[in-house]
This record gives structure tokens, C-alpha cells and sequence, in this order.
């Protein structure tokens, strides 16, 4: 029974990458202090090492037995923890401190870190859907193969982070991408087709704003694949717009289709990555959803219809 029920204070233990977004996080520490002296809950804190990090904040949850789960960090950091709260009964608040923040802006937590603050102590939660991928890694936002994958790992060996560094490779890679072949055997239909990049969607939209899949729900129990099809010199330019102004789902050459379980046949091994974390050169990709598998501490949500011209092939 969660401690609230008792009328004992919450126990709440934050996970801080003290790296990510290349933020100072020594101030919001004292602030979590202090409020957790307002708001009456006792806290812990985790400070990432980047290397052992699952098996070291399993045995801290073991130990203290927390109510709530908090990432301060970015997507890499949320994904480390959504894969170790993963079916268990603890909640997962989220203090967006990274350089993207996609799974934060996707549920639309306030990248203040008072309000997301404030969001961990309100307790409305949401249910949301996990991907498993290869049996060893969960997707919580969107993993991709192709020209983003190729981005992010430019992204990772560059001294400019943060937008203005993704989008100069975005738009490099844009350029100096070729089409790749895929086929995908989705919930048992075969898809094979060229495509510059293949995106593997529980969410709907990339930390930069772009709106991949605005037709995925985040938990509704099915993904997406997203083939973002062969495009002539003239789509190249078509495309850097859209893609920064959430609009590039309008473009015909976008092709979209929904299922529970996929594998994604690359015909030559290619660059994955998962949630902003490049997971490694892969010919075969695996996917599968366990829904509804993670509760997340969200705001009140204002009432949002997604609006989609995707063209609807599943
Ligand atoms: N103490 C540490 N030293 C070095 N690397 C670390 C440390 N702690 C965590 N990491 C690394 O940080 C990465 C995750 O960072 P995270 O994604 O949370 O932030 P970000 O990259 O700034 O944000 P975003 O993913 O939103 O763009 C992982 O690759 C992890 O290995």
C-alpha cells in the first residue's frame, strides 16, 4: 500500500544525471530540499555514474523502498529507469534536464523544473505503453534506423549540443543520405520497401518539436513504423521546413502503419537508436509492446486532438 494511504509521508527517490543537457543540477537539489520540507515527503538521490547504473538503482529501490522514481535528466535517463520500474507498482515522475527532453515535452510535464516538481507531488498519473526491443532493450519514445540514428551519432561526437547542433546535422546528413532497404513483417503482413529512415513510434513526436506519427498514442497498446520513403532533391528541401514545424506527416512520401509486434529486417546492418541512445549496428530488430506497463506522474491535461493527414496504410 503506497505510504500516502498511511498518512506517512511519500518517499520519493531522485534519479540526477549530473551531465545530461550539460545543466548544473547543484541548485535544484537544495530546491528539492526544501520542498520536500513544504510538501512533506522524504526523499533519497541517485546520482548517475553512466556504467552500472540499472543494477546499482535497482538495490537503492530494493533498500528504500521509494513510492515514486524521479529522472532529472533527458530520454537516455528515463529510459534507464522506465526499463527498471517496468511492471513493478512504483510511479516514474520525470524533472526534464536534458538536451531534448522528447519523452517530458511528450507528455507535456512543464520543462520548469518547479512545475515538473510540482507535477511529482500533484499524483495524477498515466498508464503508458513500453516497446521491448531484441529482448534486451525498451523503447518509451521513439527508436529509428536511417538518417536520424545517423544524426544522433554525429550529435554525440560533437562540442555543440542542444538544437542548434542537431539541426546542423540533420540537415548534413539530409544531404548525404541514400535510400536503404527494409522489410518488415508486421503482425504478420510483410512490408518491403526503400526508405531514408524507419522509425519505430510510441510516441509521436521528436524532442525538436517534429511530429513523426501524430496519429500514435502513447498508450493505446500499439506502435507504429514509420517509413520515411525516397525523396527527389526537391523533397530534400520540402522537408527541412515540416520537419521543425511539426507538419512534416503532411508530406506524401510518409508512410505509416500500426501493430503490436514487428521485426524489422535491415538489409545491411545499420545504426539503431533508442529513445537518444545509439544502441549499435543491427540486421534484425525486434519489437514487441507490453501495454500500459509504466505509470508516469503527468499534469492535468487540457483536452488535445491529434490532427493527422498521414497516409493510413495498416
Ligand atoms: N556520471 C556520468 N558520466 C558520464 N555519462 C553519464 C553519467 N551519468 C549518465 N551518463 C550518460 O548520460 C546519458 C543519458 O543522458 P540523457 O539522455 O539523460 O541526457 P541528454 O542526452 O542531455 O538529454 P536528451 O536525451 O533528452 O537529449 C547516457 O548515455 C548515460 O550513460
Amino acid at each position: 500500500m503506497p505510504n500516502n494511504q498511511l498518512n506517512k509521508p511519500q518517499k520519493i527517490l531522485f534519479v540526477i544525471n549530473p551531465i545530461s543537457g550539460d545543466i548544473d543540477k547543484n541548485d535544484l537539489l537544495e530546491r528539492i530540499k526544501t520542498f520536500s520540507e513544504q510538501r512533506h515527503f522524504t526523499f533519497e538521490v541517485y546520482h548517475t555514474k553512466g556504467q552500472h547504473d540499472a543494477k546499482l538503482i535497482s538495490e537503492s529501490i530494493e533498500k528504500y523502498e521509494p513510492d515514486k522514481v524521479v529522472a532529472v535528466g533527458g530520454d537516455g535517463t528515463c529510459n534507464l529507469l522506465a526499463k527498471i520500474l517496468m511492471n513493478k507498482n512504483i510511479r516514474m515522475g520525470i524533472i526534464p534536464l536534458g538536451s531534448a527532453n522528447g519523452m517530458a515535452k511528450e507528455l507535456e510535464i512543464p520543462q520548469n523544473p518547479d512545475k515538473a516538481l510540482e507535477t511529482i507531488v500533484a499524483d495524477k498519473t498515466k498508464a503508458i505503453d513500453l516497446l521491448v526491443i531484441n529482448r534486451a532493450y525498451i523503447s518509451m519514445h521513439l527508436a529509428d534506423v536511417g538518417i536520424n540514428a545517423q544524426v544522433v551519432k554525429r550529435f554525440e561526437r560533437d562540442q555543440i549540443r542542444g538544437f542548434p547542433g542537431y539541426a546542423k546535422h540533420f540537415i548534413q546528413e539530409l544531404f548525404a543520405a541514400k535510400p536503404l532497404k527494409f522489410k518488415v513483417t508486421l503482425d504478420g503482413r510483410k512490408i518491403i520497401k526503400k526508405a531514408y529512415m524507419v522509425v519505430i513510434a510510441n510516441a509521436t513526436k521528436y524532442g525538436t518539436g517534429a511530429m513523426i506519427n501524430p496519429r500514435g498514442n502513447i498508450s493505446d497498446g500499439q506502435f507504429e513504423i514509420i517509413f520515411v520513403r525516397p525523396y527527389s532533391v526537391w523533397h530534400l528541401f520540402q522537408m527541412i521546413v515540416p520537419f521543425f514545424t511539426r507538419k512534416i506527416h503532411e508530406l506524401d512520401y510518409i508512410k505509416s502503419f500500426s501493430g503490436k509486434k514487428a521485426t524489422i529486417h535491415n538489409y545491411e546492418k545499420k545504426e539503431l537508436q533508442i529513445d537518444g541512445e545509439l544502441i549499435g549496428r543491427l540486421k534484425e530488430i525486434n519489437v514487441e509492446i507490453n501495454p500500459q506497463a509504466l505509470e508516469i506522474l503527468v499534469p492535468e491535461r487540457k483536452g488535445k486532438g491529434l490532427f493527422s493527414t498521414i497516409t493510413n496504410e495498416s
